[in-house]
């Protein structure tokens, strides 16, 4: 019984890539090549290691965010999210949606630091995404630790990109116009405090990111799960030193559905324990068109297409797809920055991004 036990759980466990085998910005080799592009098709949700980011940055990384979410409510709500058009600043656990239900976690969103946008005239509705965060005034380490965080693994995420994109069968910078420039982008620090007495489960509900590649690096507290092509759950635990990256919606319309952009969820911890996250988004050009690229003999037969999910449509168009997520996410957010789009305000099939 035993035996068969270990056995299953040894051909479930998630693969690793390990980015330090792609040395000196050489081609990286077939071997590396093909474990990466397998990950990326069978699971579309892996974990990172060898990526070159510091063990120290990322324990500053989780210091600052207990920091913040130590702060009062009162403190934290200065940074409300509602205040912002550009989706950035806090939100109280209970307030953020997933497919209409209530994920149960705090949260605090930062986007890359750029100015508005000020003539909008004629300009579509997602150039409004552009804009400043909001900082919490009060933590002096803060703002550093964050940006410095966000911009290595930006750099991270677009070397892992050109991996891909050769592993696909096209050249390194296939994903250049995407994301070189000034790609959306987004990090989110997250709590999910324990588990209310009504025994809900629900820290974030299963969701596909809306995105190319998300990132994420967790705390010891577990709970982060992926779903198989089987259906089936399989946990995603904390591994020392390691990410967990998985593939969004623009990554599988890109690969015309050879990646799958990754269903995955996270339960709430036990009552009296929490739990800690950071998950970067990386987005592309909100004015551009994600291509699908044309695949390689091989590959092109083994996909079964992009998904086509009525409640979720995918759009091609970067900023058209970015914004559905944040309007879905965000009713309280659209309702006050962006009612001139609705006639009527989004409410049933409400869908975390
Ligand atoms: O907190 C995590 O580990 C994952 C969060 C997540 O999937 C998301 O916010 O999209
Ligand atoms: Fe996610």
């Amino acid at each position: 019984m035993k035996v068969i036990k270990r056995m299953t759980q040894k051909k479930l466990s998630l693969p690793t890539i390990d980015l330090s085998l792609w040395k000196d910005q050489k081609a990286p080799d077939d071997v590396f090549l093909n474990s990466l592009r397998k990950a990326a098709h069978a699971y579309g949700f892996f974990y990172l290691k060898g990526h070159g980011i510091s063990a120290d940055l990322n324990a500053e990384l989780m210091m600052q965010a207990k920091n913040f979410f130590s702060l009062s409510l009162p403190q934290k709500e200065q940074v409300a999210m509602i205040n912002s058009p550009h989706f950035r600043g806090y939100n109280h656990a209970g307030r953020e949606l997933t497919r209409g239900k209530a994920d149960w976690r705090e949260q605090l969103d930062i986007g890359p630091e750029r100015p508005v946008i000020q003539d909008l005239t004629g300009k579509p509705a997602y150039f409004r995404l552009q804009g400043p965060n909001q900082w919490p005034e009060t933590l002096p380490r803060f703002k550093e630790t964050v940006l410095s965080w966000q911009d290595q693994v930006l750099s991270v995420l677009r070397r892992l990109l050109e991996a891909l994109a050769l592993s696909l069968g096209q050249q390194a910078s296939a994903f250049h116009p995407a994301v070189s420039n000034t790609p959306y982008q987004l990090l989110k620090l997250i709590h999910y405090p324990g588990r209310h007495d009504d025994g809900k489960k629900q820290g974030v509900g299963a969701h596909k990111d809306s995105d190319l590649l998300s990132l994420i690096l967790q705390d010891n507290e577990g709970g982060l799960e992926v779903e198989l092509t089987n259906g089936e759950w399989l946990q995603a635990p904390p591994q020392p030193e390691t990410f967990i990256v998985n593939i969004g919606e623009l990554l599988e319309v890109a690969s015309g559905g050879y990646f799958k952009a990754a269903v995955h969820r996270v339960i709430s911890p036990a009552a009296g324990r929490n739990r800690l996250s950071a998950a970067f988004f990386l987005g592309a050009q909100l004015d551009a068109t994600m291509p699908t690229f044309s695949l390689p003999d091989p590959l092109a037969g083994t996909s079964s297409g992009i998904t086509q999910d009525p409640e979720n449509p995918l759009f091609s168009q970067i900023g058209q797809n970015t914004l559905k997520g944040r309007l879905r996410s965000h009713p309280d957010v659209a309702a006050r920055h962006y009612n001139d789009l609705f006639t009527a305000a989004p409410s049933k099939d409400l869908h975390h991004a």
